[in-house]
């Protein structure tokens, strides 16, 4: 369990994370989104006390990073993956962090066997592919088999192969009843990683939700529906007071009708009552591209009616009005390098 209450950090001018609260449980995956710029790094680093908060605090199991007896058994963290000795081979770089923290050396073999690199365990670290490398930074943060991991962009950069080991080892380590706390730009991946978001801006809470929530909340769900007789269809649904759009043949498909604010169950009922053919009826959700753009963008306009906390919508805070576009920044940004360490240095 990772619980931030009323976490800042402030470099001079810049307030890089700003009044951030949120829980993150055990036995799921966590995203934890933001644009370029938004904070993430900062907040991960104050997680591990890399960097210590001007106000607020965050705690691991109910204590600081510091107050931890034995931090590595509790928390492990990538944070960059090419974090390593180049000339070391994987099975001294694992040996060296073990040994200087009193785990025993058998912990290594088992580290490297779950993460798939037992092969080339004995070459060196420097050679390793990307994914090779990501794959050594998430057995060095199990070394202590901890309740709680961190990681700061795990998939940047990987091929779609390694993009899928990532995010079932994910959910392998959630489903152990870890704390999977895992950052990304890639809001497609998350939507299929992480169970549960938490979503800032500008350094603040924007939400903190499941992923269905902040997808359904955030972005228009609609119905699509088609028959062979589409124009008794329309005429159906635009007299029952619903909103209907023609969606021209292509790649999705034959020409349909797209209607919001209704269930696949009133519609199918509608035309059951007159007898009218129907070939598709489908329930069509936003992406989490949508729903991000949406909330961290400029021209934001919220949709809500769910069980937010007060001061928020469904879930979904809203985000401070001032300041430049978040949106734009996020959505298809290049993978950025690998985070870096100790940020009061920088
Ligand atoms: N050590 C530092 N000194 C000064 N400013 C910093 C430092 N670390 C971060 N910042 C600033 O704080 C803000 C938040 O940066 P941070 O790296 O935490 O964001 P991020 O969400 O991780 O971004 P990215 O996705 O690009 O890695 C940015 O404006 C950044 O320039």
């Amino acid at each position: 369990m990772i619980e931030a209450q009323g976490l800042t950090k402030r470099y001079g001018r810049t307030v890089a994370v700003n009044d951030l609260s949120f829980t993150v449980a055990p036995g799921k995956v966590t995203g934890f989104l933001g644009p370029n710029g938004a904070g993430k790094s900062t907040t991960m680093r104050m997680i591990l006390g890399l960097d210590n908060p001007t106000a607020g605090t965050v705690r691991i199991n109910g204590r600081r990073y510091a107050e931890l007896r034995h931090p590595l058994r509790q928390v492990g963290a990538l944070l960059d993956a090419k974090w390593v000795h180049p000339n070391r081979s994987a099975r001294a770089h694992l040996r060296w962090i073990a040994a200087s923290n009193r785990i025993p050396a058998q912990r290594v073999d088992e580290v490297l066997e779950a993460v798939g690199l037992t092969a080339v365990a004995g070459k060196r670290a420097g050679g390793f592919s990307l994914g090779m490398s990501q794959r050594l930074g998430i057995a060095t943060a199990l070394l202590g088999d901890p309740g709680v991991l961190l990681f700061d962009e795990p998939v940047n950069g990987l091929d779609p192969e390694g993009i899928l080991w990532i995010r079932q080892f994910m959910h392998r380590l959630a489903d152990e009843g870890r704390t999977v706390f895992v950052s990304s730009h890639l809001l497609s991946e998350m939507a299929l990683t992480a169970q549960d978001l938490v979503v800032i801006g500008r350094g603040r809470l924007i939400a903190q939700t499941s992923t269905r929530e902040f997808i359904d909340n955030a972005s228009e769900s609609a119905v699509r529906v088609r028959g062979p007789e589409m124009e008794r269809l329309h005429g159906l649904l635009t007299g029952q007071g619903l909103t209907v759009r023609d969606v021209p043949a292509g790649d999705a498909g034959p020409a349909a009708l797209l209607v919001p604010n209704t269930s696949t169950e009133q519609i199918g009922e509608l035309a059951g009552t007159v007898g009218l053919v129907l070939h598709e009826l489908a329930a069509q959700r936003g992406s989490l591209e949508e729903a991000f753009i949406q909330l961290t963008g400029q021209d934001v306009e919220y949709h809500g009616g769910g069980s937010g906390p007060p001061g928020t919508v469904g879930g979904v805070v809203p985000p401070p009005t001032s300041g430049p576009p978040l949106g734009q920044a996020a959505v298809g940004v290049p993978a950025s390098g690998a985070p870096t360490r100790g940020g009061d240095a920088r």
